[in-house]
């Protein structure tokens, strides 16, 4: 069958959970190197980061499961899948869905950094999907290594002996045999019976315009063949199987998937939609009675504009963003008319990553230069004759007089440091307008605290400022909690008198004189002189708030060239003409990308 003569007790469907940059990936591709799955020749550095946006910025955002074949020191082959996982927050939704296409997980913790706050959240992840957990401390190689330290802390947050945790690298191929036993013996073969009700999880998917939707699927229960009839439990539609198969790793087609198998489905689905991660496929002859558990749409969190510099890309904006949604269902977008900027989308995203990185494909991938706004969260907004609306963009924030409440999202925010920067996270923290809830000792050095902060705050600059005031060594993790009253204004901006409403953002009102002096400030400094002097303002309904100036344009950019120094002035056009590109004609003044974003990076230079 589909399994080459392995059965269904030799079958080990794992995933491996870390921290950003603990080594999840190159740990994998050991694994594959070891398993004879890519000869060195065809092996790319990483295999598993596909897509080259990934690969560039070396985090892994779309899933895959690879089959492996394993020889066993028992003398038995075994068959592995090894499903990966993106290792940012912002994409946990879909981490918790590959986890439960698995039985078990490795979970790698780097042997100088120890446990973060990621690993952590994987591991309640892994937890809630009753998964055995394998712990492996990774980078023994390096100079700073602390295994035992580390080995203790595993010791006390999964109860395991020191045995049981084992001691790898990546880098060197240390460990590699062990974690590949350690699977064999310790993770679970899948359960379920062949011959029951077709249940697949869908746990990813992706759009193939010749193919149409490529489901990911893991098989829990029954047997999915070529040419049969399916049906999404979810949304109740119905498909002819047309090409089954597994990746191992390139994709090779099967007539039949059964219990355990993990591999791809292609049923002509048009689309994305109509085959959702989350949902389970059954058999449309002989359905199962339920789905399986865990079904839950993930919302967007954080929202912005997206214009094209040049209007007449707009179409191409439209048909760019109809393509990603293909591939990505939790990325949201209406059209917005600004009066700054004409006509645009208002996108939402799950997080500021996801944001950045859609916003990368459609420049790279489309060829369509952006102006985008700043990110914004949710707001909901009680009026004063009782009605309540969600806000998403600022500058529809209503008048404070029709307005009773307005409520903000919070967060739960684990934070991990080192002892020594315990001041300095909550200095951050409270600055951020966060109430603190809980710290905890994890060892002599290491601290978990707990603060409940606006998301808002989050998309601002909160961890950059993290990142800067502890040295990189803080991690960080977020959890939605639900939408409280605050007491938030609208500040708008006035150029040369005019409000930009692309420009207007939601402040706590008692940072809002300061924030307005601050962008005031920024403002001034980001857009260029033009040939008349620019009035930039701050405004809390009718009343100004801060005021900076704009002066008027004196001389040519060229004529700061001295002497004859050809080079040097062709690259000043150029860089010129570059920042062209990223400028748009706001009423009568020219502004700059950067501009948009400058409420972002307003408190990180108070000057
Ligand atoms: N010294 C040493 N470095 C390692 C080892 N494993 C990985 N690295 C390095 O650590 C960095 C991160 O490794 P990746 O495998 O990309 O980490 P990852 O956890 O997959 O990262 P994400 O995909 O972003 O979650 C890279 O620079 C690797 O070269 C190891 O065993 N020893």
């Amino acid at each position: 069958m589909s399994n080459n003569q392995i059965k269904q007790d030799n079958v080990r469907n794992f995933s491996i959970i870390a921290h950003i940059d603990h080594g999840k990936s190159t740990l994998a591709d050991r694994i594959l190197e070891r398993t004879k799955a890519l000869t060195q020749r065809e092996m790319k550095e990483q295999f598993l980061d596909a897509m080259d946006l990934e690969r560039e910025r070396g985090i892994t955002i779309k899933l895959n499961a690879v089959q492996l074949r394993y020889g066993a020191a028992n003398g038995e082959d075994y068959l592995f899948h090894l499903i990966d996982t993106p290792g940012h927050v912002d994409f946990t939704y879909e981490v918790s869905r590959s986890l439960a296409a698995c039985d078990g997980v490795l979970l790698v913790v780097d042997a100088a950094q120890g446990i973060e706050a990621q690993t952590l959240a994987n591991l309640y992840l892994a937890l809630d999907n009753d998964l055995e957990i394998i712990p492996v401390i990774n980078k023994i190689d390096l100079p700073a290594a602390d295994p035992e330290r580390v080995t203790k802390e595993l010791e006390d947050l999964l109860g395991v002996t020191k045995d049981e945790v084992i001691h790898a690298s990546g880098k060197s191929g240390i460990g590699i045999d062990d974690i590949l036993e350690a699977i064999v013996e310790r993770v679970p073969a899948p359960e379920g019976e062949p011959e029951d009700p077709l249940k697949a999880l869908i746990f990813d998917s992706l759009y193939d315009p010749y193919r149409g939707v490529i489901a990911s699927i893991s098989i829990k229960e029954g047997t999915v063949r070529v040419g049969q009839r399916i049906r999404m439990m979810q949304t109740e539609k119905e498909f002819e199987v047309t090409e089954i198969g597994v990746f191992n790793p390139k994709p090779t087609p099967k007539d039949s998937l059964t219990v355990g198998d993990v591999g791809y489905l292609t049923a002509s689905i048009k689309n994305v939609s109509d085959s959702r991660v989350g949902d389970t496929i059954t058999s449309a002859e002989r359905p199962a009675s339920e789905p399986l558990p865990g079904y839950k749409k993930m919302n967007p969190m954080v929202f912005c504009g997206i214009f094209p510099v040049d209007a007449s890309n707009y179409n191409d904006l439209r048909e760019a963003l109809e393509r990603l949604e293909l591939n990505d269902s939790s990325l949201q977008y209406e059209a917005e008319t600004s009066q700054a900027l004409g006509f645009g989308f208002r996108c939402g995203f799950l997080g500021l990553l996801h944001m950045e990185i859609i916003q990368e494909r459609i420049e790279r991938e489309f060829g369509i230069d952006l102006i985008t706004t700043a990110p914004s969260v949710i707001y909901e907004v009680e009026l004063t004759d009782g009605e309540t609306i969600t806000v998403d963009n600022p500058s529809m924030m209503p008048d404070t007089q029709s307005v009773s409440e307005v409520r903000e999202p919070f967060v739960k925010a684990t934070i991990m440091v080192p002892n020594d920067y315990v001041g300095s996270v909550m200095e951050i923290c409270q600055a951020k307008r966060g109430a603190f809830q809980d710290m905890q000792y994890l060892d002599d050095n290491r601290v978990n605290i707990t603060y409940e902060i606006p998301l808002s705050e989050i998309v601002y600059d909160f961890f950059d400022q993290l990142k800067s005031q502890t040295k990189g060594y803080a991690s960080f993790d977020y959890d939605l909690v639900g939408y409280r009253a605050s007491n938030l204004v609208k500040m708008d901006i006035l150029l040369n008198n005019d409000t930009i409403d692309a420009l207007s953002f939601i402040v706590h009102r008692d940072f809002a004189y300061e924030r307005g002096k601050a962008i005031a400030n920024k403002l001034k400094d980001l857009i260029p002189r033009q040939q008349f002097e620019v009035p930039v303002q701050a405004a809390i309904g009718n009343k100004i708030v801060a005021r900076s100036t704009i002066k008027a344009m004196r001389k040519n950019v060229l004529s700061k060239c001295y002497g004859g120094d050809i080079s040097r002035k062709r690259k000043l056009l150029e860089k010129q003409k570059e920042g062209k590109k990223r400028m748009k004609m706001v009423g009568s003044v020219e502004v700059p990308q950067e501009a948009f974003m400058a409420v972002l990076e307003m408190d990180t230079d108070n000057d």
